[in-house]
């Protein structure tokens, strides 16, 4: 197995540029995941490594060989790359048993050792599909079907195992063992990999880095832990999770919001550029609800909030509150506020905490509104109660 090297990767359809001049390297034995929303890419780079687009610009290697190069003309096969491939689709040959499924890509390479060495049986025992070799696609499950073309995409041992969104046709439980299943292999086989998904959850279980990708660039390469601690903007920083979006003003007191409560950050400034207007970021998780009568933790920022919605999710409340006209939701412990919530109506005042050291402050970029689905402009502002803010962060 080798790892692989991508540079000035540039694909077109028509006049649009969809892969922008890329650079991306693999080392051997690495679980890269390509993370990113619908449309950035993802899967049109996997095509480009796999040798079935054909990129306009660029140069790409497996270990020392090339494998394409736009200046000297070199483009391999796809069939001569020497790579595994597990789709969305799962992409089995309908009239062929599991057995010939999962030797297909011994046959087409010509290695008869391997099928009579018992190659098939191995790949199939991996993923607990030996009892099902006789079987045709149609006679299993999905879940059965896509660990058939795990085996299949590992059975000859390819240099690079590119995955397209595999787990995505599945049902959650399914999702979770397939998922398990991929990572232990790994952690066994350490085969080199690229893992397409647009679900961040996939990308931190699975990733040794993620390669965070926007309009065919990638944002940001990264551990998965640094990712999730110091995302490189406001775009990763929304698509990991950080769905809660605050707009800030700095005056002589400090950062305050749109409705003029101070947000005690200390002297905290953007992570990329200087100005008077930021945009903070928080978790869901990072939010805290209280009662306009309780006491806000030591060192919390605390802003005045109105309910605006309250969903039952069994161990904890989905809650919407408005501050000064932007939106952000959180979870709130039943055990801890569900007698109150349960009575509170829509418009209630109520306060919301977090800590400063949870908060990413990033410079506006109208590019970057949010990719959360959640409405944060344009809603009615209501007056929150008491505006309580804790200092000495
Ligand atoms: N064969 C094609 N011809 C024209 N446009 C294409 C073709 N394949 C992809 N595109 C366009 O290129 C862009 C990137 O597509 P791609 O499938 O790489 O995105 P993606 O990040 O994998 O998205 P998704 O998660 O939805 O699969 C999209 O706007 C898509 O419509």
């Amino acid at each position: 197995m080798s790892g692989f090297n991508v540079q000035g990767l540039t694909k077109r359809f028509g006049a649009t540029t969809v892969v922008d001049d890329l650079d991306l390297s693999v080392e051997d034995g690495e679980f890269v995941v390509l993370l990113g929303p619908s449309g950035c890419g993802k899967t049109t780079t996997l095509r480009c490594l796999a040798g079935l687009e054909r990129p306009e610009g660029g140069h790409i290697s497996f270990g020392d060989r090339t494998v394409f190069d736009s200046g000297r003309h070199v483009d391999i096969a796809t069939h001569k790359r020497n790579i595994g491939m597990v789709f969305q689709s799962y992409a089995l040959w309908p009239h062929l048993t599991v057995r010939k499924n999962i030797g297909y890509p011994l046959k087409v390479r010509g290695r008869k050792d391997a099928l009579r060495g018992g190659a098939v049986e191995r790949a199939a025992e991996m993923v607990d599909t030996q009892a099902l070799l006789d079987r045709y696609p149609a006679q299993l499950s999905g879940g059965q079907q896509q660990r058939v073309a795990v085996a299949r995409g590992l059975v000859a041992e390819p240099d690079l195992v590119l995955f397209d969104e595999p787990l995505s046709n599945l049902d959650a439980r399914l999702r979770d063992q397939v998922r398990t299943q991929i990572h232990q292999l790994h952690q066994r086989l350490r085969f080199s990999a690229v893992f397409v998904t647009h679900d961040q959850s996939e990308a931190f279980a699975l990733g040794d880095r993620l390669a965070i990708m926007k309009a065919g660039r990638l944002e940001q390469l990264d551990t998965p832990q640094r990712v999730f601690d110091e995302p490189a903007s406001e775009y990763v920083a929304a698509f990991i999770g950080m769905g809660n979006r605050l707009e800030l003003t700095r005056g002589e007191a400090g950062w305050r919001t749109e409705s003029g409560e101070v947000v005690d950050l200390a002297d905290r400034t953007p992570e990329r550029g200087a100005g008077d207007r930021a945009v903070a970021r928080l978790r869901k998780q990072d939010l805290h609800l209280l009662r306009s009568s309780d006491q806000a933790p030591a060192h919390h920022v605390v802003l005045g909030a109105t309910l605006v919605t309250t969903e039952f999710g069994g161990r904890h409340y989905d809650v919407l509150v408005d501050v000064g006209g932007q939106q952000l939701s959180l979870e709130a412990d039943t055990r801890e506020h569900g007698a109150w919530l349960r009575e509170a109506a829509e418009g209630a005042p109520v306060l919301v905490g977090f800590a400063p050291s949870d908060v990413r402050l990033f410079a506006p970029d109208l590019d970057e509104k949010p990719q959360t689905g959640l409405a944060l402009t344009g809603a009615e502002a209501r007056t929150g109660g008491t505006h309580t803010v804790a200092s000495g962060v």
